[in-house]
């Protein structure tokens, strides 16, 4: 099974590109890669950015496509409209599962996608989307919702359903409370939730980069949207919960934990 990638590269290897194809590589996927930034970054934060040219990346997007059977895409830090433009446009003559996780601040605070590009995100690259994995920040700014209520994480899952989405997964890492708590919200059917204890860590560097790809590769593998959903939420809570405590900031999860069968608490869907 084969799955691609467009995301930046992070050079600390915790989140971004490099996380996304340890995941692969761990749910026994072939990882391919479009790059569209490169970051200078380690756990303490990003240092600098270097954006790929939208024909260049356009141009990864080819030689991978032209050669490879690939069963699902995911994006990532996608950093500008002319990229999402140029991405999108190449994507919808493929047809394949999209997984969006529109990533756009890093935890450290850093911008990782420019302001005026949420509206391309929207306008070009949802309509496209399989899945689409905000945290809850990144909700209410794709949809102008303050989500302090289930009605309103109802109201910004409806925004995003409207705009072409299958799926929308909002987070609950941003969340307060004991559990860590994603909704699932469908065009058809009713919502569901994927729950597990919340870890008391900060080793939590590239969470969503994780989630995301896991999503990607399950559904590489043929398995259903929901069961890939539950399946990823068991791939990140192992590698949140036994994490390699390396670095001096934000550490990285620990894409090995998983297939160490150190994912041995429940993941309960609600
Ligand atoms: N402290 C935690 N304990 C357990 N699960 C967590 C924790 N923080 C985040 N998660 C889970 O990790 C996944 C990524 O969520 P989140 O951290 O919100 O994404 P992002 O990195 O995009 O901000 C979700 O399934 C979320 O519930
Ligand atoms: C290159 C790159 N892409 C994405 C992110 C953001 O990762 P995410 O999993 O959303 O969360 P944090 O890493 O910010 O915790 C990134 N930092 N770098």
């Amino acid at each position: 099974m084969i799955a691609c990638t467009i995301a930046g590269s992070d050079s600390g290897g915790g989140a971004g590109i490099q996380a996304d194809v340890k995941t692969f590589q761990e749910l026994g996927v072939f990882g391919t890669t479009a790059i569209t930034a490169l970051t200078a970054q380690n756990t303490l934060g990003v240092h600098d950015i270097h954006a790929v040219a939208p024909a260049f990346v356009v141009a990864q997007l080819d030689a991978i496509l032209a050669d490879f059977d690939v069963k699902a895409v995911k994006t990532g830090m996608l950093f500008s409209s002319d990229i999402i433009e140029a991405v999108a446009s190449r994507l919808k003559v493929e047809h394949l599962p999209l997984i969006i996780d529109p990533v756009m601040i890093a935890k450290g605070g850093q911008s990782l996608l420019q302001q005026q590009a949420i509206d391309a995100l929207k306008t070009y690259l949802l309509p496209l989307a399989t899945v689409c994995t905000p945290n809850i920040p990144e909700a209410e700014a794709l949809t102008g919702i303050v989500i302090d209520s289930e009605e309103t994480m109802q109201q910004a899952a409806s925004h995003l359903l409207a705009c072409g989405v299958q799926y929308v997964v909002i987070k609950g890492g941003h969340a307060a409370g004991n559990t860590a708590r994603d909704a699932i919200f469908t065009q058809h059917d009713a919502p569901f939730y994927v729950e597990t204890s919340r870890a008391d860590t900060k080793h939590t560097h590239g969470t969503g980069c994780t989630f995301s790809a896991a999503v990607t590769a399950c559904i590489a593998k043929n398995l259903s949207v929901r069961d890939a959903i539950i399946e990823a939420k068991r791939f990140v809570d192992a590698a949140i919960k036994h994490p390699l405590g390396i670095g001096q900031g934000f550490g990285p999860t620990n894409h090995f934990a998983y297939n160490q069968k150190l994912a041995k608490e429940n993941v309960y869907v609600l």
